[in-house]
């Protein structure tokens, strides 16, 4: 059903999250604005800056591409203040979550001498509650799939926020894996270092005021952050290729979706960051 948004609906409004899907969440999201209603989308709609990568990727075309330039990018432990002045914040996906968070601190740094591979794994929720043969609990149980092999929606998306961050393009490669169970995604990601290279210190300086990203001194593991706002990040060097290995973790419904909506809305509205994010329900 599609939703109207009406002058009744908007009365009163300070903010609105929107998640909705692709496009029908722009089409809600853009009479909300043009009322002056602060607004964090979960959907991909604001997340891409160029309106035909938006339409190679998503299939349609977007509703409206002059608001692409005012949306800010809500990874909110990387664009904290342009997130607490912003009208409009595109959340970010569940997996580019894990994966930019994973590898900002080695790529900002110019650690990286060469490719980057994410391989990344979900939960089920992360393709919402639609029905589909490949999430029937038949085919998904005792079962593990790559998908998306020949590119994912995510993968633009990664590429976009490492490339700002490196000052120049980064080669990606992105794979996605089905797994059976509910919430969580796992990623790992492999990139040659430039020889000399400190490590686990640096991402500890480099996410030391960051309350939800912690980088631990072990694997982390999904169970960790089922129903928590945490990412946990794990970076290690295997000395015998000169590879950096960064694991990450998070709930993708959670750090993924709904709890870093929540962290935008904190900063947008200035309340304290972390407000109505230690103790959440979890369903499913
Ligand atoms: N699941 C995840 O891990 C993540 C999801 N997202 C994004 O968040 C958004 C929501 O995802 P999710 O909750 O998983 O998806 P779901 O498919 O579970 O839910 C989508 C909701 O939107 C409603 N809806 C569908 N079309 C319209 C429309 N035209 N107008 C109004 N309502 C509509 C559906 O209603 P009805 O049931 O009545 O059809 C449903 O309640 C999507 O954009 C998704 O890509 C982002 C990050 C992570
Ligand atoms: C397991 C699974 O299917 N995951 C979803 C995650 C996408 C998502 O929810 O994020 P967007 O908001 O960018 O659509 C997928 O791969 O499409």
């Amino acid at each position: 059903m599609k939703l109207e948004i009406t002058a009744d609906l908007c009365d009163g409004l300070d903010l609105v999250f929107s998640a909705l899907p692709h496009k029908a969440s722009a089409e809600a999201c853009i009479p909300l604005l043009e009322q002056n209603i602060k607004v964090v989308d979960i959907s991909a709609d604001f997340r891409l800056k160029q309106a035909d990568v938006y339409t190679q990727w998503y299939g349609v075309e977007h509703p409206d591409p002059t608001y692409l330039e005012e949306a800010v990018y809500g990874l909110t432990e990387l664009n904290r203040d342009a997130v607490s002045d912003a009208r409009l914040v595109a959340n970010p996906g569940c997996y580019p979550t894990s994966a930019i968070l994973a590898l900002t601190p080695a790529v900002q740094n110019g650690w990286i001498g060469g490719d980057i591979i994410v391989d990344s794994k979900s939960g089920v929720s992360g393709a919402g509650r639609s029905l589909s043969m490949t999430t029937h609990f038949s085919e998904v149980n005792e079962n593990v799939m790559a998908y998306s092999v020949n590119g994912h929606r995510h993968l633009p998306e990664i590429s976009q926020e490492l490339d700002a961050v490196a000052d120049q393009p980064v080669n990606l490669t992105f794979l996605t894996h089905l797994i059976p169970m509910t919430r969580g995604i796992l990623s790992s990601c492999y990139a040659p270092l430039r020889p000399d290279i400190a490590q686990s210190a640096m991402y500890k300086d480099f996410y030391a005021d960051n309350a939800f990203v912690q980088v631990t001194d072990t694997p982390p593991q999904t169970k960790q952050t089922l129903g928590n706002n945490y990412c946990l990040v794990h970076p290690v060097v295997d000395s015998r290729t000169n590879r950096l290995i960064v694991i990450s973790c998070l709930d993708n419904l959670v750090k993924g979706a709904a709890g870093q909506a929540v962290q935008n809305m904190n900063l947008m509205c200035g309340f304290p960051e972390a407000m109505s994010l230690d103790a959440l329900a979890v369903y499913p």
